[in-house]
């Protein structure tokens, strides 16, 4: 496919990429993200990359690429409520010697553009750094939980827990792909147990090269840990939650001194939570656990006594951006019925900048309409990132109304109290989150 007719500084030009030009994106990559691994040890391991989706930058007078940029195909990102189509952005990089030339604006044009081609109405991504995609309308949408547990730490009592039993087993695709593949949508599709109220954000590994990556466990990603493990917590003989985890060793004057790194910590309910939860910080020779990232309502938030002593930290999540606004905002639900006229403003795409009256009911259908605002005063003004940030509903418009970055018109014979009914409509009883970093 031809790509959309965005305009490179002089001298650059696009080059559209295929899987014979890993070694291209690797030696670009590796400029971008220093690491000690040779390029043929990374070249053994599968790439992610959707390679139609990946797009390179090449320079007069450079040899190779001097930048690039991808994106996943996420067909069912979960919106509150719903899922929507949604480009997950990924691996930009540009060549520390052609930096902060306007590459990156260009590529965040181009993946604009592409996107709103392939009728996806968001996009989302993780920022390497947090400074960097406000500018380009994307919201900081999410956030996750780290924890550092201590072994042994107490858990409160969860009646049933106690019935179930653990499989712990070395990873691998053959025999734990589906049966991962199938907890980890459940979970994030009713983590409360409850139908329909899913977890926003809780994106999936959609594609082939996706699967193979989560999946591979070559020796340059164990950083001195052992192999992938995974404890399976089974209830009756049916698998009913899982981690994956590695971990390691060091002999210390005081004794054996373990350190569990988990990632992903899936459970169906708060029984099987609990007994995956009490296994993994019982693990001998450990002294800590250490989650990679987890929701921030997380049900561990909740079954520990004293979660202050895992020292909780919140960094970023998932950023979003909403590409097409009246697609994104009537394609979620709202926690409570809503009828609001929002003024938007994208420098970026100014096709989405208007008025938009928004109307819904809770938990059920939405319609947006575009507005005239002679006719129709807006209730509140905002900029797309702010809205970004607002999706998920992991963050509220009344904090953001608070930092100055939303704007309540309170006139007269226009609605009181728009602001506290937008906020509570845009929230959602689950946090958002992804439980991997893409
Ligand atoms: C979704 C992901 O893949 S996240 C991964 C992002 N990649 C990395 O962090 C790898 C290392 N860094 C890089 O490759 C580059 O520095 C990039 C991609 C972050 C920026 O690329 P550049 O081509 O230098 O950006 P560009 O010249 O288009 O800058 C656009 C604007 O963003 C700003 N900007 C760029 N990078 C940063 C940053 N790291 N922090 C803050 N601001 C930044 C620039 O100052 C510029 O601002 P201005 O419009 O006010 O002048």
């Amino acid at each position: 496919m031809a790509l959309p007719p965005i305009a490179l500084p002089a001298g650059y030009r696009w080059r559209t990429l295929t899987a014979d030009d890993q070694r291209l994106v690797t030696e670009l990559d590796t400029w971008a993200f220093p690491t000690g691994h040779a390029h043929d040890d990374l070249d053994a391991t599968p790439s992610p990359l959707t390679w139609e989706r990946a797009v390179g930058v090449e320079a007069d007078g450079a040899e190779g690429l001097v930048a690039m940029h991808a994106s996943y195909p996420f067909g069912h990102f979960p919106v509150p409520g719903a899922e929507l189509p949604t480009a997950g952005l990924t691996w930009v990089g540009v060549h520390p010697q052609h930096r902060r030339r306007g590459l990156l604006s260009a590529m965040i044009d181009l993946h604009l553009a592409r996107s709103v081609e392939r009728g996806e109405p968001l996009s989302a991504l993780f920022a390497a750094e947090a400074a960097i995609y406000g500018r380009f309308g994307y919201g900081h949408a999410a956030d996750d939980l780290r924890l550092d547990i201590p072994r042994g730490a107490a858990l409160r009592d969860v009646p049933g827990a106690e019935r179930h039993t653990l499989r712990v087993e070395v990873a691998s695709r053959e025999k734990h792909g589906a049966l991962v593949d199938r907890l980890h949508r459940a979970a994030g599709a009713a983590p409360a147990g409850v139908p329909g109220l899913n977890r926003p954000g809780w994106v999936t590994r959609e594609t082939e090269e996706l699967q193979a990556v989560l999946w591979d466990d070559a020796p340059i990603h164990r950083g001195g840990r052992e192999s992938r493990r995974i404890m399976i917590v089974e209830l009756d003989g049916e698998p009913r939650g899982y981690v994956t985890f590695r971990r390691n060793l060091s002999w210390e004057p005081t004794g054996p001194r373990g350190q569990v790194s988990a990632g992903e910590v899936v459970a169906l309910d708060a029984a099987a939570a609990r007994a995956l939860w009490g296994a993994l910080l019982d693990l001998d020779l450990s002294n800590e656990v250490s989650p990679f990232i987890l929701p921030v309502d997380d049900v561990i938030t909740q079954l520990l006594v004293n979660l202050r002593a895992a020292a909780p930290r919140t960094p970023d999540n998932l950023w979003v951006r909403l590409v097409d606004v009246p697609a994104a905002l009537a394609g979620r639900q709202y926690a409570a019925d809503v009828d609001v006229t929002l003024a938007v403003t994208d420098s970026r795409l100014p096709a989405n900048a208007g008025v938009y009256r928004l109307r819904a009911e809770a938990f059920g259908p939405a319609s947006v309409e575009r507005v005239d605002p002679e006719f129709e005063a807006p209730d509140l003004s905002l900029d797309v990132r702010e809205l970004g940030a607002a999706y998920l509903g992991g963050k509220s418009l009344a904090t953001l109304a608070a930092a100055g970055l939303v704007t309540v018109h309170s006139r007269p014979g226009q609605q009181p109290g728009a602001l506290a009914r937008a906020s509570a409509a845009f929230g959602w009883p689950v946090a958002p989150g992804s439980s991997w970093v893409f």
